[in-house]
């Protein structure tokens, strides 16, 4: 008997861990809510998570099997059930994190003690960690060399997933409600969780938009991108799977229809090259991969972070983005680079303050994209943004959301004032700004003081 141990795979199909299961005997399927992991977690995954589980344990219920869901260490909980179901070798996929790294290595060591094999596959990402490497055989630390190796590698394609017949006949265990978990139910509207809603995403996405992708990534307000980062978080998709659909749509496309789709893959490439990054650097999660001279030296201001976490920085699109977060567990891409871009170039705030504050909130938060993109936008990181490029607020809600819809959506206060007014707000006098809406703030900072600021604070830690 084989034990596949879920975890940020909760699916059945094109995983290569339970496909190396079920070609060597009957597989028992398990997950297990580990007190360690959940301390981490947030309402909004929790919430995804346990719907997810639900859908993957009726998969195994139609087919004569169920998920055995325990919780517990799995240090101690795997041993456990390998002896109860007299368990040959157990299987799991990798997870690049370090902390995910060390409870793996202790487990395979508690396996080993209790005399069962354990195996391990790569499943989350194309090309494992080591496999695009400089020609020194280092882990790239610029994505557009990165990128250019992992365009042209073959990929492999998805794996079925198992029959019936090579899955045991078990009887599994309820699921527990998030309030089981420990978590009250998430205030913010979490989107449908599985491989079923992942793979409907997919095909809508690769329907059409993906050819309008390149341009229609930048708008926060046309919902053009293919929001698969919780199933890619959670795994309800295989990457192999997402790519195929993918080339599919490439096959028939030419000139810009081509280039956008290969905008797309380059996006999936930029997650396998942060997911490599973590692997090699695992202290990214809590310090600078870059280093400077000196400290940067990050205010303190717990009310300017207030202001921020709760979008009431008196600028529009930081806040509009913000109250995305609240209400969706979510925020597009571009809006992203700019409140992280307030916190820490406007605010002077330190990254891990805002890391810790998606963390806490994002539904597809993932500990190699997340801190990627942080320590990018911070100027810290990897093939980050140079510390003088500093966005401005207002230009970049102008330009990427020039009817302001994006931002009327989300700011109530702002939804009857024109877009011209909502794009030179800071300019407004307060009186004017009080005509146009009236509970809506007043700037917090004034961005070119803030700018100039933020440029002097990196020159001091570069020792300029
Ligand atoms: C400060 C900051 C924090 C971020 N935190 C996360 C996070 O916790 N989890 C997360 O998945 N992404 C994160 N991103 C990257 C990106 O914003 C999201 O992946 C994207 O908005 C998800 O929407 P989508 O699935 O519609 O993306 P699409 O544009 O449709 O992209 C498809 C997939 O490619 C991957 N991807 C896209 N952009 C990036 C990127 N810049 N870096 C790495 N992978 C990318 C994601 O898996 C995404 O689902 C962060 C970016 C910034 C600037």
């Amino acid at each position: 008997m084989q034990l596949h141990w879920h975890r940020r795979d909760v699916r059945a199909a094109d995983n290569r861990g339970l496909s190396a299961a079920a070609a060597e005997g009957d597989v028992v399927p398990v997950f297990v809510f580990d007190d360690a992991v959940l301390d981490h977690a947030g309402a909004s995954r929790v919430q995804f998570l346990v719907d997810a589980l639900d859908e993957l344990r009726a998969w195994y219920r139609e087919r004569g099997s169920d998920l055995v869901v325990r919780r517990g260490d799995p240090r101690t909980v795997l041993p456990e059930l390998a002896a109860e179901h007299g368990i040959d070798r157990v299987v799991w996929n990798e997870d690049y994190s370090g902390l995910a790294r060390e409870r793996d290595a202790a487990v395979r060591r508690a396996l080993d003690e209790a005399g069962v094999r354990s195996e391990s596959f790569h499943d989350a990402i194309f090309h494992e960690p080591g496999s695009i490497t400089t020609n020194a055989g280092d882990p790239y630390s610029v994505y557009s060399y990165f990128w250019k190796k992992w365009r042209d590698r073959e990929k492999p394609a998805p794996v079925a997933a198992p029959e019936s017949d090579a899955l045991a006949s078990v009887s599994g265990d309820p699921i527990p409600t998030c309030s089981d978990l420990g978590f009250e139910r998430p205030d913010a509207d979490v989107p449908e969780a599985g491989t079923d809603a992942a793979r409907r995403r997919l095909a809508e996405f690769c329907d059409d938009p993906i050819y309008r992708y390149a341009e229609g990534r930048e708008y926060p307000a046309r919902d053009a991108t293919s929001g698969l980062s919780p199933d890619l978080k959670f795994g309800t998709i295989g990457i192999r799977e997402v790519y195929e659909a993918t080339a599919e749509a490439r096959a028939s496309a030419a000139g810009e229809r081509d280039e956008s789709v290969g905008e797309f893959q380059s996006q999936l490439a930029w997650r396998e090259f942060y997911s490599h990054v973590l692997r090699y650097n695992p202290n990214v999660v809590a310090e600078n991969y870059k280093e400077y001279e000196n400290a940067i030296e990050w205010r303190d201001d717990p009310e300017a972070l207030r202001a921020w976490k709760e979008g009431q920085t008196g600028y529009p699109i930081v806040d509009a983005g913000m109250r995305q977060l609240k209400a969706e567990a979510f925020v597009h891409n571009r809006v992203r680079m700019i409140v992280a871009s307030f916190l820490t170039k406007d605010l002077l705030l330190d990254w891990r303050e805002g890391y810790a504050h998606f963390r806490d909130r994002l539904v597809d938060h993932d500990t190699a994209n997340d801190t990627g993109g942080w320590q990018w936008a911070a100027s810290t990181g990897t093939d980050a943004q140079p510390y003088f490029r500093i966005f401005n607020p207002m230009t970049q809600g102008e330009r990427y959301d020039p009817d302001a819809e994006y931002i009327r959506r989300y700011v109530p206060e702002l939804r009857d004032v024109p877009a011209a007014d909502i794009h030179r707000w800071h300019e407004l006098s307060p009186t004017r700004r009080a005509e146009l809406s009236e509970g809506y703030p007043d700037p917090i900072v004034d961005h070119a003081e803030r700018r100039e600021d933020a440029i002097a604070m990196f020159e001091a830690a570069r020792g300029d």
